[in-house]
């Protein structure tokens, strides 16, 4: 992605569609009369009597204990400087999004217009009731060491300014890492420090801490080289003068074997990298833009460990590793402080994470084949689903046994699943899904791309590496369309109502025409059927012109489903196609079938649409644990409709025994695996959280899934259709741009498996 297009994107995607990245939703009941009540007057006035009595109930009764403060003053904003209050807000507000989706902690952005230091801490401590953490973000150097220094002997909630320590804590974790890889001891290596700031003082301090040698360091702020002699040095700056009579960073690197940068962009040219000693670790942290391009450095030196602190390049030596799971620890266990030992333990667990095996999902997640701790991978990545059960905890317990835990944990097992709980809900498996489509893109034919949102949705699977569109439809309507959002990428447009397109009409119509005509079709209604979009683009994929297919837009789901039945036609082995939707929910991803095709399925329908949605949902990474939903369960009722579910689970238990199916079984039960467990502990989903409904027929799947989707608010991915020879995907009608690019990004995985299986089978 170009600079430029990059930049247009990250303006859209803060303004629309409504401004900045974070908001406030209540989690009470809030409907009714009676829940106002106790929301507010009178029934509020019950927990701050309580609170008034003992102020730890704060803690019970509101939303303190999981609220954290990123609170800034804007004057070392990444490392753009001093850029004041208003324009950091995007920066703090992406702090608070990222405290929400990797440790479902709410992070609350605070930007304040004072460079006095005494200001700012007495506003900090004015407000500090209101959280149960601050988290101090940007604020430069040296303000930001007495700013941290008071608030944490003045406060009792944990105060961290990020920067200094959650930089540290990571880039010792990669550097511990680094120095093993490169078969070098700590003690033992000349390291080389860029910036003098806060972060950069923060992180010699930790290095030193895990065995640096002062002597061993030379450290340069915007003057050069922080030498004894200089003058007029901070006390921080002194702490880490240089005897070395040298003054430039280029002296500085010769022989070193580590070079840590804080400081601004490219300031380190490749002679300087060549000038250090062998396997030499340089980890350029300067956000957004390193001190030396990654690619660049890369292309200097085959021995070099390099890091940068931008996620589009191996080894993310970023905060964002830290500052949500060192939190977490500390509000778990509600500590008065984050010290060092606790800083330690956040050390070691990262370190440790990554050297162990990498769950496949962050491999698909990050588009790699096998991820093992190595050159480049020397910290785990932020989006591993394990960082929330090792962290924290490490942290917590740290806490306790260094005395500042107001309450400490007894049961770990079940801190444990709470912390994953935490995550359930996030859109991991949309992410993981778009991953695994980028590893392997596909042609895909958008058979109604004279259409807006069909066309910001072709562009964005573009731009992201999903998929290479190609556009069906009236050309110059889409040519105007795509004037209209900057979408002037070189891409395929095809106008199947022209002249221009006649020979591959022809083409197209002659072997629809081979196809068909025993079934009563004409050559001329051949070429008659290839002016319809739909039979073109399915023809496009039959022949191999694309490799998947996108309709439905535009027209009603049973009109479109047509054409390509008849054309692309069921895989061998299936009977009937179903369709398959995918939830995202509450309690974490759903998957529920036959939602659009088969109204009322017979035993061995139903069991082919359970076999065939346990496949697909398996494409998402997701073991599939099956609930055959009926009105009744296990054999209670002798009526016709609950024997069709009965007979169907036995069908599976007898063909499929390695699917986990069971049924017949109610709603409530297939969701509730203690009532289940307690009921029918016979069953094969006994305590076991039950990911994927089949429905009895057409009229419940649709309509559950229509109002899950309405009431609950819940996205939803689908339908998907099973069973089909190609990887042809039809939208529901006016289906959204983020809709339409998953089951872009459906399609492409599909097509993936589809040329793996084909593969295997040759
Ligand atoms: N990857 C990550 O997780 C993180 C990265 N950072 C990055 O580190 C950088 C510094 O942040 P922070 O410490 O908070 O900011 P500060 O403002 O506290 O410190 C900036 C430091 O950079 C020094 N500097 C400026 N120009 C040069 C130069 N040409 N050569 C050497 N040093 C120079 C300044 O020198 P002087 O003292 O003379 O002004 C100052 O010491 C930023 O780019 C930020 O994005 C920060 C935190 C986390
Ligand atoms: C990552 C971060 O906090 C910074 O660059 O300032
Ligand atoms: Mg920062």
């Amino acid at each position: 992605m170009s600079k430029e297009s990059r930049r247009r994107e990250a303006l859209v995607y803060h303004a629309k569609p409504q401004p900045g990245k974070i908001k406030i939703v209540p989690t009470k009941r809030y409907s009714t009369q009676r829940d106002l009540a106790l929301a507010y007057s009178p029934g509020v006035a019950e927990p701050c009597l309580e609170i008034a009595k003992n102020k730890d109930n704060v803690y019970k009764y509101t939303a303190k204990g999981n609220l954290v403060a990123v609170i800034t003053n804007g004057t070392a904003v990444l490392g753009l400087g001093d850029i004041g209050p208003e324009a950091s807000k995007p920066v703090m507000e992406g702090k608070g999004l990222l405290f929400k989706i990797f440790a479902d902690i709410d992070g609350m952005d605070i930007e304040l217009d004072t460079k006095d230091i005494d200001k700012f801490i007495e506003t900090v401590k004015t407000i500090a009731p209101t959280f149960g953490g601050i988290n101090l973000e940007d604020i430069k150097a040296p303000e930001a060491f007495e700013i941290e220094r008071r608030l944490k002997e003045e406060l009792d909630i944990p105060v961290m300014h990020d920067d200094q320590h959650g930089t540290a804590i990571i880039s010792a974790a990669a550097l511990l890492n680094a120095l093993e890889i490169a078969e070098k001891k700590i003690e033992d290596v000349k390291i080389v420090i860029s910036g003098a700031g806060a972060a950069a003082v923060s992180c010699t301090r930790l290095y030193k801490a895990f065995g640096a040698m002062p002597e061993n360091i030379v450290m340069l702020d915007s003057k050069g080289v922080i030498r004894k002699d200089r003058e007029n040095l901070s006390k921080e700056k002194l702490e880490f003068a240089s005897d070395r009579k040298i003054d430039t960073l280029e002296e500085a690197m010769v022989n070193a074997d580590v070079f840590i940068g804080l400081s601004i962009a490219d300031i380190v040219s490749p002679a300087m990298l060549n000038s250090m000693a062998d396997n030499p670790i340089v980890f350029a942290m300067a956000n957004p833009d390193p001190e030396i391009d990654y690619e660049l450095a890369m292309s200097t030196r085959k021995d070099i460990i390099m890091a940068t602190g931008r996620s589009d390049h191996p080894n993310q030596v970023n905060n964002v590793l830290g500052f949500p799971f060192i939190f977490r620890g500390a509000l778990d266990v509600r500590a008065t402080k984050i010290n060092e030992e606790m800083k330690m333990a956040a050390v070691k667990a990262l370190a440790e994470l990554t050297k162990e095996p990498v769950p496949e999902q962050v491999n698909i997640a990050y588009g790699e084949t096998r991820l093992n701790f190595g050159r480049d991978y020397i910290i785990p990545k932020p989006f591993d689903p394990r960082l929330i059960a090792s962290v924290p905890p490490a942290v917590a317990k740290a806490a306790m046994d260094s005395g500042v835990a107001k309450e400490p944990i007894e049961d770990w097992a079940k801190y444990e699943e709470e912390l994953l709980q935490r995550l359930g809900n996030d859109n991991k498996i949309v992410r993981l899904l778009h991953n695994r489509a980028k590893t392997n893109p596909k042609k895909v034919v958008f058979a109604e791309a004279d259409h807006l949102d069909i066309l910001k949705a072709a562009q964005i699977v573009l731009e992201e590496g999903i998929a290479e569109p190609i556009l069906l439809g009236d050309k110059e309507t889409i040519l105007e369309l795509m004037k209209e959002i900057d979408f002037d990428a070189d891409v395929l447009i095809i106008d199947n109502k022209t002249n221009e397109c006649n020979e591959k009409k022809n083409q197209y119509a002659k072997k629809y025409w081979e196809a068909r005509k025993r079934h009563g079709v004409t050559f001329y209604d051949a070429q008659k059927k290839m002016r319809d979009r739909n039979y073109f683009a399915a023809m496009m994929v039959n022949e191999g012109d694309a490799d998947c297919l996108i309709s439905g837009y535009s027209r009603a789901y049973p009109t479109v489903v047509r054409p390509m039945l008849e054309l692309i036609g069921k895989a061998s082995g299936v009977s009937k196609v179903a369709a398959m939707n995918l939830m995202i929910t509450e309690r974490g991803p759903m998957f529920l079938s036959d939602t659009s095709i088969n109204i009322e399925p017979t035993s061995k329908e139903l069991a082919k649409i359970a076999q065939m949605t346990a496949t697909a949902a398996k494409m998402f990474g997701i073991e599939p644990v099956i609930a055959m939903l009926s009105y009744a369960n296990f054999g209670s009722s002798r009526d016709d409709r609950a024997n069709k579910v009965g007979d169907a689970v036995a069908y599976l238990h007898r063909h499929y025994p390695d699917i986990t199916v069971d049924g017949e079984v109610q709603s409530d039960f297939a969701l509730n695996k203690e009532l289940l467990q307690s009921q029918f502990p016979f069953s094969k989903l006994a305590g076991k959280k039950v990911n994927t409904l089949i429905f009895p027929n057409l009229d419940s799947a649709n309509i559950t899934y229509k109002l899950m989707k309405e009431l609950n608010q819940s996205d939803s991915i689908g339908p998907i259709l099973l069973g089909m020879n190609k990887p042809v995907h039809i939208l529901q009608l006016g289906a959204g741009v983020e809709e339409i690019v998953n089951m872009t990004a459906v399609a492409v995985v599909d097509a993936q498996e589809k040329e793996k299986r084909q593969k295997a089978a040759l």
